[in-house]
């Protein structure tokens, strides 16, 4: 898979024409899933590549200023998985200020027409330019005239809802990890470094200060190591210190590990019921 990060002074003309899925993806949820299966299908019977046009960072932190946004994957967790879907080419647009003041008109100019984009597919919530003024309705009229055409994915619901990333954001941060593979696809993971703890099982663990980590509570993970998986024990306190217990010690590897998250452990759960009850019926 080719990465290409495009800043506005550094746009490529692209030789071969192609499919492009746009979107944030964070996650890579099964609604984005849809979306991308789409985008290759068409790009397969079509005969062009399949590409993706994603951000970087995510706008809320740009436009809102929020700096505690937490991402469900790093930049180099979504390469990774764009990789693994199969896509040809990645644009990693960068997302500032200056991209974020685009007028609708001037991002289909420059960011679909002009890197050779064919065929784009898109959500039905999808919307781009300056205060999210334009929407799939609008890329429809775009190119009403254009030798470029638009799909538009109708929505992806599990129990009813949308799937959605903020959805699954805010089922990690509540602990709620049981229904997140019907949602993601698969269970919600972190890399992670470790350092070694007081034992021989025992361990500190540092995730990325951006990714959406849980409340305070014992969890239930499985560590990714080269012959498998590990169970381990992980808990977290104050929504960042934490501590990873292993039955065996953890082979060493240099470049962390993936570390999913299965299950808030049955004593937090009962510990919190507990806390509720008491709160309730005093
Ligand atoms: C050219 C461009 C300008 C944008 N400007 C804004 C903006 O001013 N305010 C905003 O909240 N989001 C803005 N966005 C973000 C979009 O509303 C949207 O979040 C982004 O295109 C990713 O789409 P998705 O969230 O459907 O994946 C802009 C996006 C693009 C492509
Ligand atoms: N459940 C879904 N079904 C169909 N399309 C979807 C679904 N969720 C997202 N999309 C589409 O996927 C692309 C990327 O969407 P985006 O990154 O905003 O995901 P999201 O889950 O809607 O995120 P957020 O919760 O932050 O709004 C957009 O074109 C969007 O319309």
């Amino acid at each position: 898979m080719e990465v290409i990060h495009l800043d506005h002074s550094a746009i490529p003309a692209m030789k071969e024409q192609h499919v492009m899925a746009i979107g944030f993806f964070d996650g890579v949820h099964l609604g984005h899933q849809e979306l991308l299966n789409e985008a290759r299908n068409l790009a397969e019977r079509k005969g062009y590549k399949f590409s993706v046009m994603t951000f970087s960072p995510h706008p809320s932190e740009v436009v809102r200023k929020n700096s505690s946004f937490r991402y469900l994957m790093t930049l180099p967790q979504k390469v990774a998985k764009m990789k693994r879907l199969g896509i040809d080419t990645l644009f990693i647009t960068k997302f500032d200020l200056n991209f974020a003041s685009l007028r609708p008109t001037e991002f289909v100019q420059k960011y679909i027409r002009d890197i050779n984009a064919c065929h784009v597919v898109v959500g039905f919530d999808f919307t781009f330019g300056f205060k999210a003024q334009g929407d799939a309705e609008l890329l429809k009229q775009e190119c009403s005239n254009e030798p470029w055409e638009v799909s538009v994915i109708s929505k992806k619901k599990c129990a009813e809802e949308k799937i959605s990333s903020t959805r699954i954001r805010n089922m990690v941060k509540s602990g709620e990890f049981s229904s997140i593979p019907e949602c993601l696809g698969e269970h919600y993971s972190v890399r992670v470094e470790v350092d070694a703890g007081e034992t021989a099982c025992h361990y500190i663990v540092h995730a990325d200060p951006k990714a959406t980590l849980p409340v305070s509570g014992d969890y239930d993970v499985e560590v990714t190591i080269s012959q498998g998986k590990k169970h381990g024990r992980l808990k977290i306190h104050e929504g960042r210190a934490i501590e990873l217990r292993m039955l065996t010690p953890l082979e060493e590897s240099k470049d962390g590990y993936e570390m999913a998250f299965i299950r808030r452990s049955p004593e937090t759960q009962r510990n919190t019921m507990e806390r509720m009850e008491e709160i309730v019926y005093g």
